[in-house]
């Protein structure tokens, strides 16, 4: 059995000329939360309607719980929750009328809708009606209405569009208890690096149509890396004698920026510029959002 819940090979969409997702192959893995990442227009809700078998795609093929989806549509989608550009629901119901259309339309039992609530943290609201929620509360209920199938697989399109730092606290204390407490793996998508890096375990950065990265958090992080910045006496010599020591080290407008490694790091860069004046030294730390920056072309909100 594969360790990966979703795996896309060569997947592709296009409208007219415009190749909107470009050859992509996904590996989500189970178990974990997979941050789908991209400024606006670079495919993520494209890919999420191919995953979800809203859309075709026109090349390549997707595999969910390792098996096609292509042709097993109906019996994957059936362990399959999503939220896709926000939650549909009965504004002038309450929270706990519009879960029970969906357990009379899915044939679930209705004595679950309780437990629901609870998750999504909307008991004490569930007999209000939804049109006088917050947003975040309404994001929460289209949660529920995702999780009331009780789905192995969570696929949710931005769900913290719009929401309110303590509304993106409580989705991601949320999406951290469905994925550690009930099992339950989940694809996310977000333009903004911030939103779930503290939650992912898995990242997809998609720009242009193009999976451009995708490993975990710790690979992204392993990325940046400390540099000095050194101001120094005779920069032309300085600069030489750390080249030939094997250092990664730019001369720019008048100081030297050194990147530092295991073998090249600051008690070495020390010992190799002992017998040099150093006037001033400041440690640079890049940050994921600066990696963006590199990855990207963009700053860290794609
Ligand atoms: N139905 C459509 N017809 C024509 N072009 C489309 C259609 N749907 C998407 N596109 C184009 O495909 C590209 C990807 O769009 P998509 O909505 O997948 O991006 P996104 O990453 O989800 O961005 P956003 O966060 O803005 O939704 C865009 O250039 C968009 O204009």
């Amino acid at each position: 059995m594969s360790e990966y819940i979703i795996e896309t090979d060569g997947l592709t969409r296009r409208y007219g000329q415009h190749v909107s997702v470009d050859h992509i192959n996904l590996r989500v893995p189970k178990g974990k939360i997979y941050g789908f990442l991209g400024a606006n227009g670079a495919g993520k809700t494209t890919t999420i309607r191919m995953l979800l078998s809203l859309i075709r795609g026109d090349e390549g093929s997707i595999r969910i719980m390792g098996q096609s989806l292509q042709r097993d549509r109906e019996k994957i989608l059936r362990n399959v929750g999503s939220l896709v550009e926000g939650p549909s629901y009965y504004g002038h119901l309450s929270a706990y009328k519009n879960l029970k259309i969906i357990c009379m339309l899915l044939d679930l039992p209705e004595k679950d809708i309780d437990e629901f609530l609870d998750i999504v943290r909307l008991s004490p609201f569930a007999r209000q009606t939804v049109k006088g929620y917050s947003l975040g509360m309404k994001q929460r209920l289209g949660i529920a209405q995702a999780l009331i199938r009780r789905p192995k697989l969570l696929i949710l399109d931005e769900p913290m569009n719009g929401l309110d730092p303590a509304g993106i606290q409580e989705i991601r204390n949320l999406m951290l208890s469905l994925c550690h407490q009930q099992g339950i793996t989940i694809f996310l998508s977000s333009h903004i690096l911030s939103e779930i890096q503290t939650i992912a375990d898995e990242i997809g950065i998609i720009q242009n149509g193009r999976l451009i990265f995708q490993d975990s958090i710790q690979e992204l992080e392993k990325k940046s890396t400390t540099r000095l910045l050194v101001r120094i006496e005779n920069q032309q010599e300085a600069f030489r004698v750390l080249s030939a020591a094997g250092a990664d080290v730019v001369l720019q407008e008048g100081e030297l920026l050194i990147s530092l490694s295991d073998e090249i790091d600051q008690a070495r860069v020390f010992n190799i510029l002992q017998s040099f004046s150093i006037q001033h030294m400041q440690e640079l730390t890049v940050s994921l959002e600066d990696i963006f920056l590199n990855l990207t072309g963009m700053d860290g909100s794609l």
